[in-house]
């Protein structure tokens, strides 16, 4: 059986469906893709796995528990992460602060787990006193994926991470997720449109067409643009 499971999950805004059947699975230690095009659902099916959109329908297995029912901090203390799109950081709070946001509440000193988080962002070090938004786009990913790190997560979802940053910064982001996944047991799932991304970080992809996701792309099609533009709309 698998750790994390979500099955025949729908969701939706008010009368509106938005999940129409999203089926998959994540082992321990995994990191997942999620592709898919403008609206295809992305963003919505991560919202719903954490509590912030309403689920109408299915199932959604945590550690073998059911995360229907429980609230978002509630997932969130059972170790789901979300680094939403757009990154939502403090703008006006230091780097330091938006950090200890993220531990705020937790029970462990907040002094050593940031230490910890930015031996792996080490960029960060030298812009702790500066504001959230006085840093550029690839360093405000760097803060929100640090800061969602702080609260030690499970499993890790992130929404588009590459959207609006330059080439230069998608390469370290990806980087510094792969020395992640080496140096800890972290599992991730990732959203996104940026094919090179998706493939060079995941074990797994799956394609989300229409708030639709019941298909896996096998990796040998990864590198075939027109496979994956069938699946997705996305162009490779
Ligand atoms: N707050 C909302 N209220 C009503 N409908 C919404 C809301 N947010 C998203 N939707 C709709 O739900 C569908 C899925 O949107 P979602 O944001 O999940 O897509 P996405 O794949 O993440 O897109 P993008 O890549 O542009 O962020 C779209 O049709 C969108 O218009």
């Amino acid at each position: 059986m698998s750790l994390r499971d979500v099955s025949n999950l729908k969701a939706a805004y008010g009368m509106v469906p938005a999940l129409h059947q999203v089926d998959f699975n994540v082992q321990p230690g995994e990191v997942v893709g999620i592709l898919g095009h403008d609206g295809m659902g992305k963003t919505t099916l991560l919202r719903a796995i954490t509590g912030f959109v309403k689920v109408t329908g299915g199932e959604m297995l945590f550690d073998g528990q059911s995360l229907r029912g429980l609230l978002v901090n509630a997932r969130a203390r059972a170790g789901l992460g979300l680094v939403p799109q757009g990154r939502m950081i403090f703008p006006t709070l230091a780097v330091r602060e938006n950090l200890e946001s993220g531990i705020a509440g937790g029970k462990e000193p907040m002094e050593p787990i940031v230490e910890e988080m930015l031996a792996l962002f080490q960029r960060l070090t030298r812009l702790l006193d500066r504001a959230g938004g006085a840093l550029s786009g690839g360093e405000q990913q760097l803060l929100a994926l640090t800061r969602c790190l702080c609260r030690r997560p499970k499993l890790m979802l992130l929404d588009e991470p590459t959207e609006g940053i330059q080439p230069s910064n998608i390469d370290e982001i990806s980087d510094t997720l792969k020395q992640l996944t080496k140096t800890s047991d972290i599992t991730i799932v990732q959203v996104e449109q940026d094919l090179d991304f998706i493939t060079g970080l995941s074990d797994r992809v799956y394609a989300i067409s229409g708030g639709v996701l019941d298909r896996q792309i096998p990796k040998e099609q990864l590198t075939e643009s027109r496979a994956v533009s069938e699946f997705t709309g996305v162009a490779a």
